[in-house]
């Protein structure tokens, strides 16, 4: 790309309609919205960042003593600014221009000392300042980390995960960075300027009126730049959010792009992604570059103009101005623009920071998962399961429809249909983690809704064909299912799972770490690992997906061994795909678009002569199923 090009190409940008573009938050389809829209946006925004304002300061209120204590040093070294130009330039007028030096060391050691105090103050209220805080970075991170592990499934099934990893990390950092510094800063910016103004005042209301010109010149410059930076800071998380969210998809699933060579429009999705974040960070940036630069090219006129009108005065000695005050005016005058400059500047990353305190509070205002007042403990089970009529949507369409069936304790019920037919959706609903939409579902005769959902799902065993394996070793895996399992208890585990022949050949044996997606063992060797996992967690209930996979013989025929004594005893509800698991089950339950279509054993489904005798006499059941 040629340097011209380069140069040129962020800049067709500048089409942006701003009096539509700024003042809301830019839609995820990136187009400006209608204007009333837009007004409506703002106001909605405004409310927003107030509110996400006044949690983080509810936050900081957690430490008022040592808040207090900060804002004493804040304003000390504020007014301590103020002392050391007033000394120059009282010594300009009663020592150097009288040359009488009598009494100039007693103020010049004044000068040193507010220079050390100076000093000190700025160092411990900065010192405070971060500790306070990272402790309060570290209670919002925990808190939002608490309310993600308290979400209903239905929360992670509407959102990217990267996105949701990005609030936790990014959006965090952006309020650290805030707190870490701009409070202090604004707050030292604040009690600076009315200091500086007070003084000023006190000395010569001309020359004050004179460096106030600047002021309303630097207030609309800000204004012009703050309103277009706001909407890119906040563009800026968004878009963040987005390319984490696609990145951590895209990693995650980095076997299925080989496999089917996607590398390509993988690439060219991130780049899209990348190029949205470019944008917004460009333009944020650059805007907010603009501050320092604005502010300096009015610094150095209202410096230019103090100089000269002060001059002018000083000359012809009207005023009572002297070179002394006109040197703590030029002081002053820099001093007095940069609480403003440094105000501008924090005020951008508190932009940026309020823009993440918005999404994180957005995850933190999410309903959680909460049992109800009255729900009732889960110690023991029988395992008598029965589904009432119960009707379910994940969205405007039904999933199930009048679902009925009953599991007497003991029993295996397989689940048998083709694919979308709400097999998975009855397990899931049974582990408690939608609401229905009509009926009921009870376990030991009480509707699962009174119970402790917590208990509900110890009781529960889950066998996927897909099992999660966490970044850890073996035993920490297989222990996963009662954590205060002995070592030994697991070992025992893992023999009645079949699965410690193939752990004891493995170099480091149980100390083997796995990664976090289970690499580095077989798929059927993953799927021993969590029947061990089930076993030691003794459920009562047990849930299976049947692998589709192909397994080799061997490691199947273990499979299969380990789950007949995983079983035994236990009500399980099978999602089955092999002809033998078929018609060992008590009650084969076959399910067509949502509804139960035929029910029993397979004798009698195959007396039937339906469905399920279609499937079972079809050649290709496996592709049917
Ligand atoms: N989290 C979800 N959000 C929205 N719709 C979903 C969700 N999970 C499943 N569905 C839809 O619900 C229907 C039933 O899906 P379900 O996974 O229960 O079918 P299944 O019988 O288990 O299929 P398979 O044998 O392919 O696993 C499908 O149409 C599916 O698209």
């Amino acid at each position: 790309m040629s340097l011209l090009k380069v140069l040129k190409e962020p800049f067709h940008y500048k089409k942006i309609d701003w009096r539509n573009y700024r003042s809301t938050s830019v839609k995820s389809d990136n187009k400006p919205v209608h204007p009333h829209a837009a007004r409506a946006g703002k106001a909605q925004k405004a409310r927003d960042w107030k509110e996400a304002t006044r949690r983080i300061l509810a936050y900081l209120g957690r430490r008022k003593p040592v808040l207090a204590f900060v804002m004493v040093l804040v304003v000390a070294s504020s007014l301590l600014t103020l002392v050391g130009p007033f000394l120059i330039g009282y010594s300009i007028d009663n020592y150097l221009l009288t040359m009488q030096f009598d009494g100039l060391g007693s103020v010049l050691l004044l000068l040193l000392a507010s220079y050390i105090a100076l000093s000190l103050a700025t160092f411990f209220q900065n010192f405070i300042m971060v500790r306070v805080a990272q402790a309060t970075v570290f209670e919002i991170r925990s808190d939002l980390f608490s309310q993600i592990q308290r979400l209903p499934i239905g929360f992670f099934d509407k959102r990217q995960h990267g996105d949701i990893m990005s609030r936790v990390t990014n959006d965090i950092e952006n309020i650290s960075a805030t707190l870490n510094s701009s409070i202090v800063q604004i707050l030292s910016s604040l009690v600076t300027f009315v200091g500086i103004l007070a003084v000023m005042l006190y000395l010569s209301p001309v020359l004050t009126g004179i460096t106030m010109l600047v002021i309303p010149l630097m207030f609309y410059g800000l204004r012009w730049i703050t309103r277009r930076t706001q909407v890119f800071f906040k563009e800026q998380q968004r878009t963040l959010g987005r390319l984490n969210g696609y990145s951590e998809e895209t990693i995650a699933g980095q076997q299925m792009v080989k496999t089917f060579s996607r590398e390509e429009p993988v690439i060219e999705g991130f780049n899209e992604r990348n190029e949205a974040l470019r944008e917004a960070g460009f333009w944020a940036q650059t805007y907010s570059g603009f501050i320092p630069k604005v502010m300096n090219v009015l610094n150095n006129l209202s410096f230019a103009v103090i100089a000269f009108v002060g001059g002018v005065f000083a000359i012809n000695q009207t005023a009572g101005i002297t070179v002394g005050m006109i040197v703590i005016f030029v002081e002053y005058s820099r001093q007095f623009t940069r609480p403003l400059n440094d105000l501008a500047n924090q005020f951008n990353t508190l932009l940026s920071a309020l823009a993440g305190a918005e999404r994180v509070f957005d995850i933190m205002d999410e309903h959680p998962e909460e049992d109800g007042v009255n729900a009732l403990p889960v110690k023991s089970l029988e395992g008598h399961v029965a589904f009432k009529r119960v009707g379910f949507s994940y969205g405007e369409t039904p999933t199930l429809q009048n679902v009925s069936f009953e599991a007497k304790p003991g029993e295996t019920v397989a689940f048998v249909g083709p694919t979308g037919a709400g097999k998975t959706t009855i397990i899931n609903l049974l582990t408690g983690f939608y609401p229905l939409n009509s009926g009921v579902i009870e376990v030991d005769g009480y509707d699962i809704t009174i119970l402790k959902k917590e208990e509900l799902r110890q009781q529960l065993g889950v066998v996927l064909q897909d099992s999660f394996l966490f970044q850890g070793t073996i035993m920490e895996n297989i222990r996963y299912g009662r954590l205060n399992a002995t070592n030994d208890e697991v070992i025992e585990a893992a023999k009645l799972a079949n699965a410690h022949g193939f752990i004891s050949y493995l170099p480091k044996g149980y100390k083997t770490s796995l990664t976090q997606d289970g690499g580095g063992i077989s798929q059927g060797q993953k799927q021993l690992i969590s029947i061990a996992r089930a076993i030691l967690a003794d459920p009562a209930i047990l849930i299976l997906d049947e692998a589709t996979s192909s397994i080799d013989t061997v490691t199947e025929m273990k499979i299969q061994e380990a789950l007949k004594r995983l079983m035994a005893g236990r009500t399980s509800f099978v999602i089955a795909h092999r002809l033998n698991t078929i018609e060992a089950a008590d009650k084969i339950i076959v399910l067509q678009e949502g509804t139960i279509t035929e029910k029993g054993s397979h004798e009698e489904l195959m007396n039937e002569r339906g469905f399920y005798y279609e499937l079972q006499t079809s050649k290709n059941m496996d592709t049917i199923l």
